[in-house]
């Protein structure tokens, strides 16, 4: 198993030591703050929630997570380090000079929001093993991380960095020049200082400025960023139209941006007032949990598109994908996951139009396992489903993680019939019995399977024939 060393536990490296754990990681922590473990846990908790419920398959078994007394511990048998201590250049001169005395070899993903590498690395014994590796925050569903070396650095760590980073169901995005503040850091600091603008001149309130980003740019941003946004803002005629007709708003008064209004005592009030007004009847953590509701949800949406975020779920999801099971006289263990939250509903359990989705994807493993693939389909033969019998046994919830286990009834000839049951350890929490026909896909009849797919079906049933039958 791969370890990471995480240096400092914070807001981010908390989302990483979680992000790395869920993948699979052993996770050594060096923070000497005595509230980190209770800080780690809390993000932790929180990531254990919501990051699997982005696939439809089970994540790989988690790591082992471990805190170090000392650096010098917390690097033994590491093979990657994320550095998220505070915004301080002089305090991670410090760190990676102690990394480097003892592991030269290894390389440092700064977490850093705005340093450039050339300022992180002044100074350093190895300045190539220095790299930024950017991420958002909550570090375990946002993809995103910015990756970005010194000039003239190796392009074969750069290149090791993003395949440790993608691994881990990241975005890395590599800037080909570094800059302060990278790429994303810039928006949202014109963003920031605009809207430090609106408030101090009495024009918004803090949650007027929220609702203006989240009932319109925010989410349009969320799905196809700036560019493609505003191409079609150009309607018909594309970029040059939407050019031509906004280009001359930039000489207008239409933002402040470097001018950068003091951060009075009074102007921090009224934002700190603001912010309580309109939030403070949430705790913080109540807040985190309902963002990281929204993002799965948004996530997910996006994933049934195949966009953007969702796209990339998809992706890596399709490299976790466990292997079919095999003909055994045992039942198939179909499905592994855990169930998301947008699949419950008003009753606070899973709805019953998800139990569907389960069977189906259940039913699709066994097909895939007797030959009825996607290229058996595209010749033109399928199986469909005609009749389902679902018995719900005990309640399902958001974050439970669940399998199904099937065995098959029949298999020869035009019928396949499955019984499928899900369970939650070893609580059986629903049963259904799933009628399949096979269909020529041209006359969409039932008509005989075809070659392996007629064999294999037969001999799956066959192989079941000593398992118990459900009543
Ligand atoms: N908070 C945010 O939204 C984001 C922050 N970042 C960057 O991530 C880094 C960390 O920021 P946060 O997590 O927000 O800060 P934080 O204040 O939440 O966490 C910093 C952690 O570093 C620990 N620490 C301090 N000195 C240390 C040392 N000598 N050795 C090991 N640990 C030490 C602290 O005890 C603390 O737990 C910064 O470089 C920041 O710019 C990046 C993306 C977003
Ligand atoms: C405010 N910030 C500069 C620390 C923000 C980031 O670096 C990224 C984020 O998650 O917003």
């Amino acid at each position: 198993m791969r370890t990471a060393c995480i240096v400092g536990g914070g807001v981010i490296g908390g989302g990483w030591a979680a992000r790395f754990l869920l993948s699979g990681w052993n996770v050594r922590v060096f923070d000497p703050d005595p509230e980190a473990e209770r800080k780690i846990t809390a993000v932790l908790d929180r990531a254990r929630r919501t990051l699997p419920m982005l696939y439809e398959v089970a994540l790989p078994a988690e790591g082992t997570l471990t805190y170090h007394e000392t650096l010098q511990e917390a690097l033994e048998g590491a093979e990657w380090v994320t550095e998220s201590v505070p915004e301080r250049l002089d305090l991670k001169h410090r760190i990676y000079a102690e990394i480097q005395g003892i592991r030269p070899d290894i390389t440092i993903g700064s977490s850093t929001s705005g340093f450039t590498p050339t300022e992180l690395t002044q100074g350093a014994a190895v300045p190539a093993r220095i790299i930024v590796t950017h991420p958002f925050n909550p570090v375990y569903l946002l993809p995103l991380v910015e990756v970005v070396g010194k000039e003239g650095g190796d392009a074969k760590i750069i290149e090791e960095a993003r395949e440790v980073l993608s691994g881990i169901g990241m975005y890395p995005l590599y800037i080909r020049k570094e800059i302060a503040a990278h790429i994303a850091d810039r928006f949202l600091e014109a963003v920031w200082r605009e809207a430090l603008w609106l408030i101090n001149d009495g024009i918004a309130t803090t949650e007027e400025i929220d609702n203006a980003i989240r009932y319109a740019f925010g989410i349009r941003w969320a799905q196809m960023g700036l560019f493609e946004t505003y191409r079609l803002g150009g309607g018909e005629d594309g970029m040059r139209h939407f050019i031509a007709q906004f280009g001359p708003t930039m000489s207008f008064e239409w933002t402040k941006l470097m001018d950068v209004p003091e951060l009075t005592e009074e102007l921090i009030d009224t934002i700190a007032d603001q912010s309580d007004a309109q939030s403070g009847h949430m705790t913080i953590d109540e807040l985190a949990g309902k963002r990281d509701g929204n993002l799965v949800a948004l996530i997910r949406a996006l994933k049934q598109q195949g966009s953007a975020a969702g796209l990339l779920v998809q992706e890596h999801e399709a490299k976790l994908a466990p292997q079919d099971p095999v003909i055994a006289p045992e039942k198939l263990r179909t499905i592994e996951r855990v169930i998301p939250c947008d699949w419950t509903d008003y009753n606070g359990h899973m709805n019953e139009s998800r139990y569907g989705q389960l069977w189906s994807d259940a039913a699709d493993t066994v097909m895939r396992m007797v030959g009825a693939d996607a290229a058996y389909i595209e010749g033109g033969n399928s199986y469909f489903t005609v009749e389902t019998t679902t018995r719900f046994l005990a309640e399902a919830h958001a974050g439970d993680r669940v399998e199904v286990r099937t065995t098959v009834i029949e298999g020869a000839g035009k019928k396949l019939h499955l019984f499928h049951e899900m369970l939650r350890g070893e609580e059986v929490c629903a049963t259904c019995a799933q009628l399949l026909i096979h269909v020529s896909l041209e006359t969409r009849r039932a008509c005989e399977p075809q070659g392996d797919v007629a064999t294999h079906a037969a001999a799956l049933a066959k192989a079941h024939e000593g398992l118990p039958k459900p009543e």
